[in-house]
């Protein structure tokens, strides 16, 4: 094999260690290091992984990790300078900050959903628009609710044609581990003006497609759902609807028998079967729930896991940018391969 693609993550929150963890798992990619602001839980099981920390400002953290007893490889311009391509995974806008340093060097980066599309003029989701990607110096991957909408839109659009879709966004407030954020005991119409900024969003990976999205905020950390509502251009039976999504991959049917009721027991799944973090990168779709009527119009509910559905896509967006994998489904085959996703089995945990 060629050498392997240097990667290294500027901003090691509840993205980048996940994209750390799965670049980690590539025969093609080989994690240089990752970027914090200050020592931590996080910068300490990724010291104990042998993962090497950059501090993004070292004047200032350097005698705080020392303190720590956690090792430092040098400043976050030293990974940078290391690097082929750098995956942004800072909080939103800050990449924007960054974006000079990576042209300054020279350098490919990903920016995450939080930046503006503009930032990159690329935006990226592996099975729409893996070839927009391929040698770009910068690509920003769609957020995790776009990435929900783009796997589950696109299927249907090649399976049927879709002709206008609706959906609603029922958000999660923040992630488990974000105290600060809320609400705590209300539902937030966010944004209150509509459509809000999936629609939009969207259509920078699937220009095509006639939608409008509504989002709220809820008390939930867990995941967020979906309703959709699509117009499809030909009246396909349900069976029909249901065989297709099972053929596209990142889309996980799940059937009535496991008694999934909820987000919460989708992630009790994710953390029944040991998957690392809990994590559920597929979309997340209630076969009972797809509804399909005499005029070509379905209905179903996925839930997306936040934290993690966007992950598999930094990593197909790697392989593109870099031109080492030109075949958008042998790098997203490669990628779930490596992640375990579409295949349960092999992560059942031996018990006890
Ligand atoms: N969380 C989610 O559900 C999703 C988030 N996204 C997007 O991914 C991006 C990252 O979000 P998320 O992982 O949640 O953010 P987090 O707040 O969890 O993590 C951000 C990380 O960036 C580090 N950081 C802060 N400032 C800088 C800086 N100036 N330079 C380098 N690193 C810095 C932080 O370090 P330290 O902790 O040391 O301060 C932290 O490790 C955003 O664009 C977001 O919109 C996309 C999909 C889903
Ligand atoms: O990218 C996300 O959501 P989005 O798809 O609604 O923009 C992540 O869940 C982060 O959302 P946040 O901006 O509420 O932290």
């Amino acid at each position: 094999m060629a050498d392997k693609v240097k990667v290294a993550i500027n901003g090691y929150g509840t993205i980048g260690k996940r994209v750390a963890s799965a670049v980690m798992r590539q025969d093609d990619m080989a994690l240089i290091g990752v970027a914090k602001t200050k020592p931590d839980y996080d910068a300490y099981v990724a010291a104990k992984n042998g993962i090497d920390i950059y501090p993004v400002d070292p004047a200032k953290a350097e005698s705080k990790f020392k303190a720590a007893g956690i090792k430092i490889a040098g400043s976050n311009e030293d990974m940078i300078k290391k690097a082929d391509i750098i995956v942004d995974c800072t909080p939103g806008g800050i990449g924007e900050q960054n974006k000079p340093l990576y042209e300054k060097l020279g350098k490919k980066a990903i920016f995450q959903g939080g930046e503006e599309h503009e930032l990159a003029g690329t935006s990226f989701n592996a099975v729409c628009n893996y070839d927009e990607a391929i040698g770009k110096q910068f690509v920003r991957v769609v957020s995790c609710n776009t990435t929900g909408l783009a796997r589950l839109i696109y299927a249907l659009d090649k399976g049927f044609g879709v002709k206008k879709v609706r959906a609603t966004m029922m958000r999660r407030g923040g992630d488990p581990n974000d105290v600060k954020r809320g609400p705590i005991n209300a539902i937030v119409p966010d944004p209150v003006k509509l459509p809000s900024h999936h629609g939009p969003d969207l259509n920078t990976v699937l220009p095509n497609i006639k939608i409008d999205t509504v989002a709220v905020k809820l008390p939930t950390t867990l995941m967020h759902m979906h309703y959709v509502n699509m117009n499809l251009k030909v009246t396909p039976s349900r069976d029909e609807v249901v065989s297709t999504l099972k053929q596209y991959p990142r889309l996980w049917l799940i059937p009535s028998w496991m008694n999934i009721k909820s987000t919460a027991d989708v992630m009790e799944f994710g953390r029944e079967l040991g998957r690392p973090r809990n994590d559920m990168m597929e979309n997340c779709i209630w076969e009972e729930s797809v509804s399909v009527d005499d005029s070509g119009e379905v209905n179903l509910f996925q839930a997306i896991h936040q934290e993690s559905d966007a992950i598999p896509e930094n990593v197909d967006c790697i392989r593109a940018m870099m031109g080492i994998e030109k075949d958008a489904k042998k790098s997203m085959d490669k990628t779930d391969k490596t992640l375990g996703l579409g295949n349960f089995a092999p992560w059942i945990q031996k018990l006890p």
